[in-house]
């Protein structure tokens, strides 16, 4: 394709579900800020899903639900031992055994909405569990069953890292969970749209949707923020270091947007988390060129930091090893794919664009010979 739309500000139909206006971003009508203030990851995913917060009995039988489909099967813990090592990046991992969830699921080609909403059930359930179970695969460690007496957050820090997480650490994760959850449509959950709107099925959608996430222009980048931070080194070697990008005609992971021009509501609190967690951790240095980056690439280039930016040390701060970035991104992500599959279905039609045709005309076949 020479023509480099991209889509940008192409409206391709409504949603009900989330709202970007100026800097303003509303899951189902509530202001993110409410959300990431007050909200428990699980309530964020029973809103999405089904247009309203839950009520108690809700939210009780809902995480009950997410806590009953978490545990991994140990025919699923094996088969990772034969995909997952070192030299294979968490997100294609991922893909795969989410693809695989569809292989020990006896209805997955049931297309009815109860079972669309189970599929959806188990797949957010076993989403946190997976990225764990590859964390500690590939290092040679057991893979953690979920506890009963912990929420979502808390779960997933603990299967990850086999150890009661901290408080500090629970709520970190919760509000970066909550901030994720969902975004419009951006390119992985136009990805999931495309892909049930032939009437494939929720696994599909969602694991279409972690290839198109895993991408550095998409998800992907809070992995490469990291990175870069790591390759800067030391305050004093940002101006030098940005300078050479600009130069090189190289962009800056975790900076710019396609929608907000004017800055990312959700960076605000991935920011303030990294200056305390950072600190917290002795690596304050971390957050101070991260600040040092935004600020130069905001006076050169009217550019600002998007969610991927400050999530990198957040979550470096927890511990987290950096390609396991974008799967926590997934986890929470999946909500969202969810909720913009079952709108999908709700009110289908095929997706299919055209492309204005710019290729060779009036060509003849020539034997290979004569080629
Ligand atoms: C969860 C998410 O997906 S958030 C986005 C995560 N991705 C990143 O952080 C990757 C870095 N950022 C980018 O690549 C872009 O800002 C995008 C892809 C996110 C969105 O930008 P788009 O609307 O597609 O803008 P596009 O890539 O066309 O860039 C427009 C101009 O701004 C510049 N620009 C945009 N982002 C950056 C950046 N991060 N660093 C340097 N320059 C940039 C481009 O070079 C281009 O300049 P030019 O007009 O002089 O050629
Ligand atoms: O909306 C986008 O294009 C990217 C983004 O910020 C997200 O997916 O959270």
């Amino acid at each position: 394709m020479t023509g480099n739309s991209g889509l940008e500000g192409v409206v391709i139909g409504e949603s009900r579900i989330s709202s970007i206006i100026g800097t303003q971003l509303t899951y189902c009508g509530y202001e993110i800020d409410d959300l990431a203030e007050n909200a428990e990851f699980e309530e964020v995913v029973f809103l999405l899903w089904h247009d309203h917060l839950p009520n108690k009995e809700e939210l009780k039988a809902f995480k009950q639900e997410l806590f009953d489909h978490a545990f991994l099967t140990d025919e699923a813990k094996g088969f990772y031992t034969t995909f997952v090592d070192k030299s294979v990046h968490p997100m294609s991992a991922l893909r795969t055994a989410v693809s695989l969830l569809a292989h020990t699921d006896a209805t997955a080609e049931d297309q009815s909405e109860e079972a669309t909403l189970r599929k959806a059930i188990r797949i957010q359930a076993k989403i946190p569990s997976i990225v764990a179970a590859i964390a500690r695969t590939r290092e040679g460690k057991e893979v953690i069953d979920p506890n009963p007496e912990y929420g979502y957050a808390k779960n997933f820090l603990y299967m990850m890292n086999g150890e009661e997480p901290t408080d500090v650490q629970v709520e970190a994760m919760n509000t970066a969970l909550v901030l994720h959850a969902d975004h419009e449509i951006n390119a992985s959950t136009f990805a999931a749209r495309v892909i049930v709107a032939t009437l494939s099925d929720v696994y599909s959608g969602v694991t279409g949707a972690i290839g198109a996430l895993k991408g550095p222009l998409h998800g992907g980048a809070n992995e490469q923020v990291m990175a870069m931070l790591e390759e800067i080194g030391s305050l004093e070697n940002v101006e030098s270091y940005i300078q050479k990008k600009f130069d090189n005609k190289e962009k800056v992971m975790g900076i710019g947007h396609r929608v907000y021009k004017e800055g990312d509501p959700r960076a605000k609190y991935l920011e303030d988390m990294a200056r305390r967690l950072t600190e917290e951790n002795g690596q304050p240095e971390l957050y101070e060129m991260s600040v040092k980056i935004a600020q130069i690439i905001e006076e050169e280039k009217g550019l600002l930091p998007n969610v991927d930016f400050f999530s990198a040390s957040v979550y470096h701060s927890l511990g987290i090893a950096h390609d396991l970035f974008t799967p926590i991104f997934a986890v929470s992500r999946t909500s969202g794919w969810i909720a913009h599959i079952f709108e999908q279905y709700e009110n289908n039609r095929l997706i299919r664009p055209r492309a204005e045709y710019n290729g060779h005309t009036n060509m003849k076949y020539e034997p290979i010979e004569n080629r």
